[in-house]
């Protein structure tokens, strides 16, 4: 039961379900106690803060065995909960009741964040009517940068709110397996910051390997000339960018919902002003099964395709985050998935005057690129 021990209540219920379900269909188990599953079932529903179905669970464990004296202390726990602090501890699972019915635009208004991000990773949502008419492609070049204007970039919009860009075949084989052959000794398990302790540490929340890709090791010269291109297209200096990060995801990998940006004042305060403005994520393979990405405030998902890099703003115009980018990768189901990121920070002190107003950034040349940008591909604050 790792999951369970991980205090991972989420999938520790769904994997008590998937057995109450084989144990409906096969009949009885001889290693299975149905108490015992009704027990963590009734625990995991009220870490998570359903006192109504953590009560039901433990009710039924009771009708297994009537005797069981902590099940009976604990009935009259949780219905005491509910029954003097009604507003803390009945929320939106318990009033929806069980889940797994067949989903409708309205149920999905009512589902948590996190059961967004899973039914978004089983499959895609119908896009907003309003989207018909309104997603576009079109060849972007900057009429300036000659790579550019030999081979402009073919530009898919295929979300609106935020505005998700998808750039179709921007890498070639070539750079692709030169970057995977680069990652190998340099991919390491993934880590994320702990809150707590302010420490980079695996979490369960990020499976993957990842590392950074230093032009450096690169004689060939595959990473800068790939750097340079993202700088061509979005008008993002490198000077402030992070290296290029490879990710690498194997079958269960993943990354739970998240934002690019950094969410804590000392984003902005530790004397650099700066933040990560926006995010290119190369896809560097397809996914057999799963592994998409997808924003689950929004509704939208990315189906990962070899060669494509997706691109999104992750801060308005006025430097403040955009709350709608928050994004996850999901569980590969089949396969291995590989990505390049590209995170790209801007100071916004210097990019906020020139981002409202064009005519007062003429001089610096990254700057009015990226204004470009902005106009041609109509970035919207939403
Ligand atoms: O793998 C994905 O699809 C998303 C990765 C991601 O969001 C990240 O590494 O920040
Ligand atoms: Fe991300």
């Amino acid at each position: 039961m790792d999951v369970y021990d991980s205090k991972d209540y989420r999938y520790a219920r769904d994997w008590m379900k998937e057995t109450l379900r084989l144990l409906d269909e096969e009949g009885h188990s001889s290693t299975v106690d149905l108490s015992d599953v009704y027990d963590h079932l009734s625990f995991a529903e009220y870490k998570l803060g359903n006192l109504k179905r953590a009560a039901h669970y433990t009710r039924l464990m009771l009708q297994n065995d009537p005797t069981h004296a902590r099940a009976q202390r604990n009935v009259a726990y949780f219905e005491e909960l509910i029954r003097t602090e009604p507003e803390k501890y009945i929320n939106q699972d318990d009033e929806r009741g069980e889940e797994g019915e067949g989903e409708t635009a309205e149920s999905r208004e009512s589902m948590t964040q996190y059961e967004r991000y899973q039914s978004l990773c089983r499959g895609p949502w119908p896009l907003p009517k309003e989207y018909d008419s309104e997603l576009t492609c079109f060849y972007y070049d900057n009429h300036r940068t000659p790579s550019l204007v030999i081979r402009p970039v073919k530009v898919e919009v295929v979300f609106h709110k935020p505005r998700i860009f998808m750039l179709r075949g921007i890498l070639s084989e070539r750079e692709m397996d030169r970057l995977k052959e680069l990652a190998g000794p340099i991919l390491k398990r993934a880590t994320a910051k702990n809150a707590d302790s302010g420490k980079d540490e695996p979490a369960h929340y990020r499976i993957s390997k990842s590392g950074w890709l230093s032009s450096k090791h690169d004689p060939l010269g595959y990473v800068d000339r790939i750097d340079r291109r993202i700088e061509d297209f979005t008008g993002l200096t490198m000077s402030t960018a992070e290296q290029l990060q490879v990710v690498n995801y194997g079958i269960g990998g993943h990354y739970e919902p998240h934002y690019d940006f950094g969410t804590d004042e000392a984003s902005f305060t530790d004397g650099k002003d700066r933040n990560r403005i926006a995010t290119v994520l190369f896809y560097l393979s397809d996914v057999e099964l799963g592994g998409a990405t997808v924003f689950p405030i929004v509704g939208a998902r990315i189906q990962p395709f070899k060669g494509d890099a997706a691109f999104w703003w992750n801060l308005k115009k006025s430097g403040e985050g955009d709350m709608l980018t928050r994004h996850a990768g999901c569980p590969v189901l089949v396969g291995t998935k590989w990505g390049v990121l590209a995170l790209r920070a801007q100071a916004l002190s210097i990019m906020l005057p020139c981002l409202v107003c064009r005519e007062t950034c003429l001089e610096t040349r990254n700057i009015i690129n990226a204004n470009e940008f902005l106009c041609s591909l109509q970035q919207v604050d939403t």
